[in-house]
């Protein structure tokens, strides 16, 4: 799914506008339906009380048309209009004058009047700012939006948390409401993927509107959000008569004393991603461990009995994972140094690696191209500095991955890879996830795929899918709290039968009847 602009939802605005022969406020219309209908199934005239809390551009405009269908439905609402400024918009005030038709006024609340109570069971719509906010609240609008986040009542924000900018960083976090839910118009928002604004989205869902189809296909968006839609595009299918070496050999290359088990991690999940072959390469020290712990795989070991300090071997892999639990003793920088100046074999780098190449920039420009490069956040501010907000770190790594012609998997909740001028933003995986050894097992499943053939970026997107997928089906089972890496690897099958389990299908009247 793309994620649009705001400029770009702008423009749809104008495009079907124009195509359609409507007026805006018929889009307005539209758009306060969807909002009904939603409340409205939901609540099924529940007298609950209602605080809808409007702003006077076009956010507010779709919250007065909504309170009209309330009030003509008979729900139990107050509705404020936060006066921030003179400047109402035209369907705004076509929707206000609808509303005093059926005899409801606003309370126009302006800076010094008192803030109303509001009960905790009670509903909050919040239809402040939209994806117009061009600049921090004034302190007054602020205390009302802090007033509504302290009230513990459920916010339901209408388009985008007010307070919270569509395309840039917040400058002030207290400026903006946490909402329990958000009705999207037509497209989710990329700050609601972003670590820094994440956070004020409990939930979210995205209302169509209807806007112009053919300028929605044919825009290309800065960003897409990857659910199982779009891997399933991905995916390749295994031949019958593919044979392991159709499959290809992953070497894993990694360990020091004390950490094999990253080791034995990333091969134990390049194997389950499907890859045809794998071999690790390790200290002396690992050679036991992993022939006991993973008899399909193959060893190779260092001369050294605890650290890295040669990566020479014999074998011609289809891909090199490496750097899990490596270490950065000067032996290892070096043996990682001399190892990629000779490389020729396409490359995942995680961990170790990473840091080392954050240490010793002049080896990044040994990486081949489309090298995969999986940073957790502190692995990233070594390797491109320090960022005021999540925008300029997104704009950083654009440059430094078109810089270096290589892949960014920039790891978080929501893991968004980058390659060039483009982010591709993960849905899958949970909490449960931010436990030891999960990146590793990223890194042994972005490996297997590539072994496979799957193209470098491919290989990026649809790892990081099914990693959090795996997690999630997991976590069913294991809780936040107990879910390990090896639950992650154990489910990476159930994550390839889930991509083609149909969701489930409602039950008719008839089958109901004939199953009684
Ligand atoms: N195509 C769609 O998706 C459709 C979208 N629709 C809805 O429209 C919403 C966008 O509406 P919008 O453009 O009128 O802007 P909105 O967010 O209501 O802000 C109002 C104005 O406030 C101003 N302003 C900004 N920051 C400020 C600040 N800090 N303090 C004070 N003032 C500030 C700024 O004007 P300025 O003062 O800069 O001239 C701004 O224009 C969208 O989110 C959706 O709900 C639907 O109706 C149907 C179709
Ligand atoms: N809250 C979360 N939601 C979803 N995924 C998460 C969350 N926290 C961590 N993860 C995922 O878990 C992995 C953690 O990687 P990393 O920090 O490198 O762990 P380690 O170094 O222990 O292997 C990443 O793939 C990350 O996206
Ligand atoms: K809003």
């Amino acid at each position: 799914m793309k994620l649009y602009s705001a400029k770009q939802i702008y423009k749809a605005d104008q495009i079907s506008i124009k195509k359609e022969e409507i007026g805006s406020n018929e889009l307005m219309e539209r758009a306060a339906l969807q909002l009904f209908n939603w409340m409205h199934l939901r609540m099924q005239g529940a007298p609950v009380k209602i605080h809808l809390f409007c702003g006077i551009g076009n956010n507010g405009g779709d919250g007065i048309a909504l309170a009209r269908h309330l009030v003509d439905h008979g729900y139990n609402l107050e509705v404020y209009v936060i006066n921030y400024s003179e400047k109402r918009s035209k369907d705004f005030l076509i929707n206000l004058d609808r509303l005093k038709d059926r005899k409801i006024w606003p309370h126009f609340m302006n800076s010094d009047d008192e803030l109303p109570a509001i009960g905790r069971e009670d509903i909050i719509v919040d239809g402040i700012f939209g994806i117009g906010l061009n600049r921090t609240p004034d302190d007054w609008v602020i205390k009302v939006i802090q007033h509504l986040n302290n009230s513990q009542a459920f916010i339901l924000s209408i388009d985008i948390p007010s307070g919270l900018f569509t395309d840039q960083g917040p400058e002030n976090f207290d400026a903006i409401i946490k909402s329990n839910y958000v009705l999207s118009f037509q497209t989710p928002k990329l700050v609601f993927f972003l670590p820094e604004t994440g956070g004020f989205i409990e939930q979210w869902e995205v209302l169509d509107i209807g806007l112009d189809p053919e300028y929605l296909m044919q825009t290309e968006t800065e960003y897409e959000l990857i659910g199982k839609n779009e891997v399933l595009t991905l995916y390749k299918p295994r031949e019958k008569f593919g044979h392991k070496g159709t499959y290809g050999h992953s070497l894993i290359v990694g360990g020091s004393y004390g950490k094999i088990g990253s080791v034995c991690l990333s091969s134990k999940a390049a194997l389950c991603a499907g890859s045809g072959l794998v071999t690790s390469y390790v200290p002396r020290i690992g050679y036991t461990i992993l022939q006991t712990a993973l008899p399909e795989i193959m060893v190779l070991t260092d001369l050294e009995e605890k650290e890295l300090t040669e990566i020479k071997f014999d074998i011609e892999p289809s891909v090199v994972g490496i750097g899990m639990g490596m270490g950065t003793s000067d032996v290892s920088i070096k043996a990682f140094a001399s190892f990629l100046e000779q490389n020729k074999f396409p490359l995942v780098i995680d961990a170790d690696a990473l840091n080392i190449l954050s240490k010793k920039k002049e080896l990044l420009k040994e990486l081949p191209e489309k090298t995969i490069l999986t940073p957790h956040p502190k692995e990233l501010e070594r390797l491109i500095g320090s960022w005021k907000d999540d925008f300029e770190k997104l704009k950083k790594v654009k440059e430094f991955s078109k810089k270096y012609n290589c892949i960014v998997v920039v790891k978080g909740a929501h893991t968004i890879v980058v390659y060039n001028d483009k982010g591709y933003v993960n849905t899958t995986g949970n909490p449960g996830m931010a436990t030891a050894g999960t990146g590793d097992v990223l890194t042994g499943v972005i490996t297997g795929l590539l072994a496979q053939g799957y193209p470098a970026l491919d290989a990026s997107i649809f790892g990081v899918y099914l990693h959090g997928r795996s997690g999630d089906i997991a976590v069913e089972s294991t809780g936040f709290q107990s879910l390990t890496a090896s639950n992650v690897i154990d489910n990476l099958a159930n994550a390839y039968l889930d991509l083609f389990k149909l969701p489930e299908q409602p039950v008719t009247e008839e089958e109901n009847q004939s199953n009684q």
